[in-house]
Order: C-alpha cells, then structure tokens, then sequence
C-alpha cells in the first residue's frame, strides 16, 4: 500500500509519499525533483546504527553520494548548540547552497536539520526522510522547523517546506513501543480535529497498530498526512486554521517544560487533549460520551488520560510562552464533536490545569 499525497503550495508544493519499502524509491523521487549529487544527511546515533547502512546503500547503488552526519539522540540535541555544531559540520564538508540537506530520523531530528537547511547559507535544499511514526505523520510535513530555547519548545524556528518526504513505514518495525504510543498521540489528534472516520477506524484498530501491523501503521499513517497537509495548505504560516493542529499542545508543551523534556511530546500532548476534552464539556462545549470516547482512545492506546498534579503554577507561567497568545490572551483548541473543534481565548488556564488530575 502507498500513498500520495502532494502539498499545494504556491512556489513550495512538494510531494509526500508514504509506504512500505518506499526508502528504495527515494533515488527515483529525488532525481524527480532534480535533487542529485552530492548529499548530506543528519540522523543520530540510535538511527544510524539501525537504518543508516540501508539509507547509505539505496543512496550510493543510485549513483548519489551521501555524507552522513550522526548526532546524539534526544529532545536536547534540538538546540542553537547542535545547530552551530551541524554549520561547522557542512562547512567543514564543503556543502554547497545547492547541496541537498536530509533529515533521517524522528521529529528532534527533522525539527533540527530543517532549521539548519533554512538558515546554512539561507537555505538549501530539504529533504525528510521521517523514521518514526510522529515524524511520519505529522513532524515531517508542513515546514515548522525550530529548536527549543532553554525549557522554551520550538522558540527559534522558521517556515521551511521540505522538497519531499519520504516515508517508509518498514523503519517503523525497529521502533520502541512506547514510541509508537507517542506518534499514535499525533494520530489521535489528527483524527479529533479532522477526521472522524479515522476515529472510528483507530477504535477498532488500536491492538494491530501496537502490534506494528505494516499495513494498519500505513493506513493511519497515510489517513493522519492527509488531514495535516490540508490544513497547512490553507494556512501554511499558522495565523488561523493551522492552530487547530496544536490541540492538546498549549499544555502539552508546558508538561514537556516542566519535565525537563522527561515526558515525551506525544505522552503530553494525549495529557493535553484529555484536559482539552473535559474543559470542552466543563463549559457545555462537548457532550460527555464524546468525552469518553476520546479519553478511552487515548488510554487504550496506553497513553496517561490524568496526572497528579505538583506544580500548577509553573505549568501555568509555562503556558504563557504558547505561540498561539495573541493581545495577551492564551487560546486554547477544545473539541465541539468528533472531527471537530473551536480556538477559544477565554478559558482559565486554572481549570485546563485542574482538568489535568480530575
Ligand atoms: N515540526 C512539527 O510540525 C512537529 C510536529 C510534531 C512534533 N514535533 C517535534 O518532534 C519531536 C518529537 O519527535 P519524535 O517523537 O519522533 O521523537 P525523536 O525524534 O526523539 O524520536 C524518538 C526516539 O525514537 C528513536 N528512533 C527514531 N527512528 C527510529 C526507528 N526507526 N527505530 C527505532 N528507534 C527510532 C530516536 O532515536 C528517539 O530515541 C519533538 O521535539 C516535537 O516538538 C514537531
Ligand atoms: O504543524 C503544526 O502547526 C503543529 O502544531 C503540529 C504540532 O504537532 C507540533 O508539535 C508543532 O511543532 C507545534 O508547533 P508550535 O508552533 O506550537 O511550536
Ligand atoms: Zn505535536
């Protein structure tokens, strides 16, 4: 099974192409787009060791050349510190403006090598070649590159479109189950804020995607892109629609400051959107069974629905460094249905908060 799905964007669109065993498409695909010679590919070491022989083949049997750059794994390494550290690194290699840049790796990875891709030499071409499963269906496309700042998630970054993804979902048979619990979070959001079809397809099918069933990751993969690249072609920059994509994330994000990046961003984003819900039926947004649909989704996908909570007041001041505060005022994305949901500015960060342990 393959898909294609192609984002239209003028000047900037680009192909996504999703499936299993597509990595041995990824020479045809680049010479498509008139992306060749001499590459250069960050990934780290966890990666590398398991898939970077198989990227380095396909590559060198096509005639490409490839250097590949191998960074430490962790949500750390998506900082100023690494990104100085990979400048130093092309320009030591003699990378060229028109030299291609790749991502091979999860979303730290594709967050990371975007952001160096836009700002080396004002930008060279990107490629994402997603390994896991949140990189596959949500990271790699859409071109928010950043790094954290401190505790601050994704505080320097830019719009960057990648010239292709290319996602091979057979990468994902090596991935921990806990991090397929962690894209799952970002497959669950997809399908509460766009789709509910995929919805109802992930409450039944939640045993074969934690037993890595290729073609069931393939499908809510495919399902998942879908719905993320339609929204960014109508709002690439984020100033309306797009915003909806961060549902879960105003306090998701702040559970991943105030973790000291201990809690995975999908583990904190199903904490956010289960507090989303219930917020949601707080105020007479959301009826209570699709509150229980939603957090029964989440949990049966082994994703916490409550945490104890320690801390409110730092949860809150973490907040307030959201993206999405706009004249002072913190939005917050709360589901009205399954497939569905409104950007509201006047809830309480102290009841999303609470929401968090009820
Ligand atoms: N730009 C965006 O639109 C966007 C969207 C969602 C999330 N993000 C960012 O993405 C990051 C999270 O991405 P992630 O969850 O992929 O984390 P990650 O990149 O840290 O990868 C998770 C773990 O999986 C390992 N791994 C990667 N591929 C593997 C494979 N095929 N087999 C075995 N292990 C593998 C990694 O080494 C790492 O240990 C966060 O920084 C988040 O803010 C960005
Ligand atoms: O692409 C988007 O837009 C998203 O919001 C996708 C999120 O899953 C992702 O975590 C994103 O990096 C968050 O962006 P931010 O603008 O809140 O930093
Ligand atoms: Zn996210």
């Amino acid at each position: 099974m393959k898909t294609q799905i192609d984002v239209n964007l003028t000047g900037r669109s680009y192909p996504i192409r999703i499936g299993e065993g597509l990595l041995t498409e990824l020479p045809a695909l680049m010479q498509s787009l008139s992306l060749g010679g001499r590459l250069m590919a960050v990934t780290n070491r966890v990666v590398a060791g398991l898939h970077g022989g198989l990227l380095s083949e396909t590559l060198r049997s096509a005639g490409l050349e490839l250097d590949l750059i191998v960074i430490p794994d962790g949500e750390g390494t998506k900082s100023l510190a690494t990104a100085g550290k990979l400048y130093e690194s092309l320009a030591r290699r003699h990378a060229e403006r028109g030299t291609p840049l790749l991502a091979f790796g999860g979303g730290v990875i594709g967050d990371l090598t975007g952001f160096v891709a836009a700002t080396y030499q004002r930008g060279v071409p990107f490629v994402q070649v997603p390994t896991t499963l949140l990189a596959q269906v949500d990271s790699s496309i859409g071109g928010k590159v950043a790094v954290n700042v401190g505790k601050l998630k994704n505080m320097a970054g830019v719009f960057y479109q990648p010239r292709l993804v290319a996602a091979d979902t057979r990468l994902l048979q090596t991935l921990p189950l806990a991090e397929i619990q962690n894209g799952l979070a970002e497959v669950i959001k997809c399908a509460v804020i766009k789709d509910p079809e995929l919805f109802a397809y992930l409450e039944h099918n939640i045993p074969e995607v934690l037993a890595k069933n290729i073609g069931t990751l393939t499908h809510i993969a495919g399902r998942a892109a879908r719905v993320k690249a339609a929204v960014v072609e109508r709002d690439e920059h984020d100033y309306g629609e797009r915003q909806i994509l961060n549902f879960g994330h105003t306090l998701g994000h702040a559970i991943e400051a105030v973790s000291n990046f201990r809690v995975k961003h999908g583990t904190a984003v199903a904490l956010g959107m289960a507090a989303a819900a219930k917020v949601a039926n707080r105020i007479g947004l959301l009826a209570e069974p699709h509150v229980i649909r939603i957090t029964s989704l989440i949990a049966a996908a082994g994703l916490p629905v409550t945490m104890p909570v320690k801390q409110p007041e730092a949860l809150i001041a973490a907040m307030l460094h959201d993206k999405k505060i706009s004249n002072g005022k913190l939005k917050f994305v709360l589901p009205d249905g399954i497939g569905s949901t409104v950007i509201r500015d006047d809830i309480d960060p102290r009841m999303a908060v609470e929401a968090l342990s009820a």
